[in-house]
């Protein structure tokens, strides 16, 4: 039993969690299980990645003494609901559902249970990860080193009050999303101005990549970062002024503040 994980859903999630576990090889594939209601999906995991998968939830809290809820936020309900008379008391219960309380899945168990919370994100899938973690008085010193060695294996962890949780689902968890958006829109920029498409996605990502990575390597802060791009006179200052001419920066906090606002409301 020890040493072993279980994966309840085996959506975008969970496949990029596991695609970055393996990756590092923390565990290996036969000490993993995944269970889902989708066949074809279980099908294809196994396929790729080679590891254990059932329909059954409880049989994958049999074999597993890590379980992660990797369903959305709903359907934690049920899934706690059809395995709670049959976890064991050494189990550790990791939920990364957006707005789920610990108290909230604590009350669905209705008995001491060990439980970790944890914000990801789906770069997880390439060793990129940002994941917040929170847990709850049951679960040991070392029961949460173990738990954020897997979440470190795949990327970045910070622990945080659990207040927190949802405005970190603003500010890591979705913005993936909005970074993608402003990847394609870049692109599709210099698509208008005449560049191929096969060459722009390449050109915008490794820019944000890179600029990034200068945020996170020099510590400087991003103001004097982009000053450092702007030219007296140039070319990106005629962008950036193009930007806060159509509310950019407002238009982004504002989309943090919504995330955030229905991270609250799933709780
Ligand atoms: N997608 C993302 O970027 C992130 C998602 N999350 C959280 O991860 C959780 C899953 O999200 P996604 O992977 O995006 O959703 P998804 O819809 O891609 O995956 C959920 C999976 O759960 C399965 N499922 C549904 N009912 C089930 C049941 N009763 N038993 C077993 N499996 C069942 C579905 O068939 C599906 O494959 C959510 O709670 C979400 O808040 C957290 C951080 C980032
Ligand atoms: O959209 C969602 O609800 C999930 C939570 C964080 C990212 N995706």
């Amino acid at each position: 039993m020890k040493n072993t994980l279980g994966f309840i859903g085996g959506g975008n999630m969970g496949k990029a969690m596991i695609g970055g576990i393996l990756e590092s090889k923390i565990f290996a594939p036969e000490n993993i299980m995944v269970s889902d209601l989708n066949t074809d999906l279980l099908n294809t995991i196994e396929e790729n990645y080679g590891v254990k998968t059932t329909k059954d939830n409880n049989v994958l809290i049999k074999h597993s003494q890590i379980i992660v809820l990797a369903v959305k936020p709903h359907i934690c309900d049920i899934v706690i609901k059809e395995i709670k008379d049959k976890i064991k008391e050494d189990a550790i219960i990791v939920s990364i559902a957006a707005g789920k309380s610990i108290e909230q899945i604590e009350e669905n168990f209705n008995k001491d249970v060990k439980i970790v919370r944890v914000m990801p994100n789906t770069p997880a899938l390439v060793g990129k990860g940002m994941s917040a973690i929170s847990s709850n008085n049951k679960v040991s010193e070392v029961e949460l080193e173990q738990i954020i060695n897997i979440f470190e294996s795949f990327g970045e962890v910070e622990l945080v009050d659990e207040k927190l949780m949802d405005v970190v689902t603003g500010t890591s968890g979705s913005s993936p999303a909005y970074v993608y958006m402003f990847i394609e829109a870049i692109a599709d920029g210099a698509v208008l101005e005449g560049m191929p498409r096969d060459k722009v996605y390449k050109m915008a990502a490794q820019a944000v990549l890179g600029a990034a990575q200068m945020v996170l390597t020099t510590g400087k802060h991003p103001g004097e970062l982009k000053d450092m791009v702007c030219s007296p006179g140039g070319t990106t200052i005629e962008a950036v002024k193009t930007l806060e001419d159509k509310g950019f920066r407002s238009a982004v906090m504002e989309a943090v503040r919504e995330c955030v606002k229905k991270s609250r409301e799933l709780s």
